[in-house]
């Protein structure tokens, strides 16, 4: 016989076996808990990786974006291509800029995640004396977003965040130019840093003078204008105005000879696909008037007469061994400080010469310049950022002279035309041996629409 509890009268051992079953499905009640709440933890994480993966976005009204909206609105999920071991372990005493320090060395191996093979990435990088190397100040502890800072040669004094090198910035982006030592396999040996160890780094691009320097980017402008410094001043009479703009008498001397476009990086085959666009039977042949299009006819029986020639010009351009000569571009001979892979300085042409149909000529005279500050009464088209007609004949010798064809449309497509906008204008022209010819100068359709 169990005794009996003083309080219940129930026997003990009774309350002891239902104390122990209660015991046992609390236990279980955990058990069960725990493993939801893995699950569910399971589940999150692997949620969250998809989103990063994916790039998605909340946009200002928390509509979720496309992971192409995403990018559109500047926001990516970066991932650091590699670490930096440095000599400096801490922010106190790590230089406030490469040049303090010369000897301050780092290495930088790219990670196997971002790239399998990373020499691949890596191939020709060791022509170049210098890095830019793009980082996070990942040591900042917080993200800021104080317009005016205090930097340290200003003794207290505050300046706009945007005039400093300062870390605290809101997206604590640094940027160093490295000296590169040398490459071994999937790393880069790298002096005059100024970045700590363990920073993560989301790009490495080489130095290249002739576009980071403006002590070597000078006179490119210039001689552009000088090239065309008869031509009228920017006015929005163009009653007066007489463009003249015969190509041989003006044709831009530039001291540089690489000043291509984004363009030439595209891939062939979505030039193919522009190539293809804007063929002109496709999309611009009911648009054009008379003259043009009797121009271009023109254009197309010397294409026709010329077949053999482009071919044969085509195998020139394809064949990397004959790279035309360097002594169209006077500056190259200047000494630098800084070595850079020498086919930057060998365009695959030479500097074209750009040349203006006198229709092309008339119908950019046509443009108001940008500073008029009055919104115009008159039916006439007005640039918005460009101040005349004759930095817009500049601008456009600019980009055809260094010839904006992709390789692609240099050397396998038939299809000569070529199409652009530049601010307000629309601009049709087409390329023969060793020049570009401005067809056809329109506004762009929906600014026109804005006006
Ligand atoms: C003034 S910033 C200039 C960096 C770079 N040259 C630039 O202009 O963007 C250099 C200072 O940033 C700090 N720093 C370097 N690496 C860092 C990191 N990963 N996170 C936070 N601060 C860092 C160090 O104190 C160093 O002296």
């Amino acid at each position: 016989m169990s005794p009996l509890c003083s309080c219940c009268n129930a026997p003990i051992n009774k309350i002891n076996q239902q104390v122990s079953v209660m015991r046992k499905e609390i236990k279980n009640l955990r058990q069960m808990l725990d493993s939801s709440v893995r699950a569910h933890r399971k589940h999150m994480t692997s949620l969250q990786a998809a989103v990063s993966k994916l790039g998605f976005c909340e946009d200002k009204d928390q509509t979720p974006s496309s992971p192409q909206n995403a990018l559109e609105q500047g926001n990516i999920q970066t991932t650091p291509i590699g670490y930096i071991t440095s000599c400096f372990s801490l922010k106190n005493g790590t230089p406030r800029q490469p040049t303090i320090c010369g000897p301050s060395r780092a290495e930088l191996r790219i990670q196997q995640s971002v790239f399998n093979n990373a020499e691949h990435a890596l191939l020709g990088l060791d022509q170049y004396s210098h890095v830019w190397i793009i980082f996070l100040f990942h040591k900042n502890g917080h993200l800021s977003s104080k317009a005016k800072v205090k930097p340290p040669r200003l003794n207290g004094q505050k300046v706009g965040v945007y005039s400093t090198r300062s870390p605290h910035r809101p997206n604590a982006l640094g940027l160093t130019l490295a000296k590169l030592d040398k490459i071994a396999g999937d790393t880069l040996y790298l002096s005059d840093i100024d970045m700590i160890d363990g920073t993560p780094v989301l790009d490495i691009k080489p130095y290249i003078p002739d576009y980071d320097s403006p002590d070597r980017r000078t006179g490119l402008n210039t001689q552009l204008y000088e090239s065309n410094s008869d031509l009228p001043a920017a006015s929005g009479n163009t009653e007066t105005s007489s463009l003249n703009l015969d190509g041989d008498s003006k044709r831009a001397q530039f001291n540089t000879g690489d000043k291509r476009t984004a363009d030439d990086d595209d891939d062939d085959r979505s030039e193919a696909d522009v190539c293809c666009k804007n063929s002109l039977s496709d999309n611009a042949r009911g648009v054009l008037p008379e003259d043009v299009r009797s121009a271009l006819e023109d254009v197309r029986a010397f294409v026709t007469q010329d077949d053999r020639r482009m071919k044969s010009k085509v195998s020139d351009c394809s064949t990397p061994t004959a790279p035309p000569s360097t002594t169209d571009h006077p500056c190259y001979g200047e000494e630098d400080s800084a070595t850079i892979a020498s086919w930057i300085r060998e365009p695959p042409v030479a500097c074209l010469d750009v040349r203006f149909t006198p229709q092309a000529e008339k119908q950019l005279a046509e443009f108001l310049p940008a500073h008029l500050s009055e919104p115009s009464e008159s039916d006439r088209p007005c640039f918005k950022f460009l101040r005349g007609p004759e930095e817009a004949v500049a601008a456009i010798r600019g980009v055809l002279s260094a010839d904006p064809r992709s390789v692609y449309r240099r050397t396998r497509c038939r299809d000569r035309l070529f199409f652009f906008t530049i601010d307000t204008a629309d601009v049709t022209c087409w390329f023969g041996q060793g020049f570009a010819e401005v067809l056809q100068i329109r506004p762009v359709k929906h600014h026109r629409d804005e006006e």
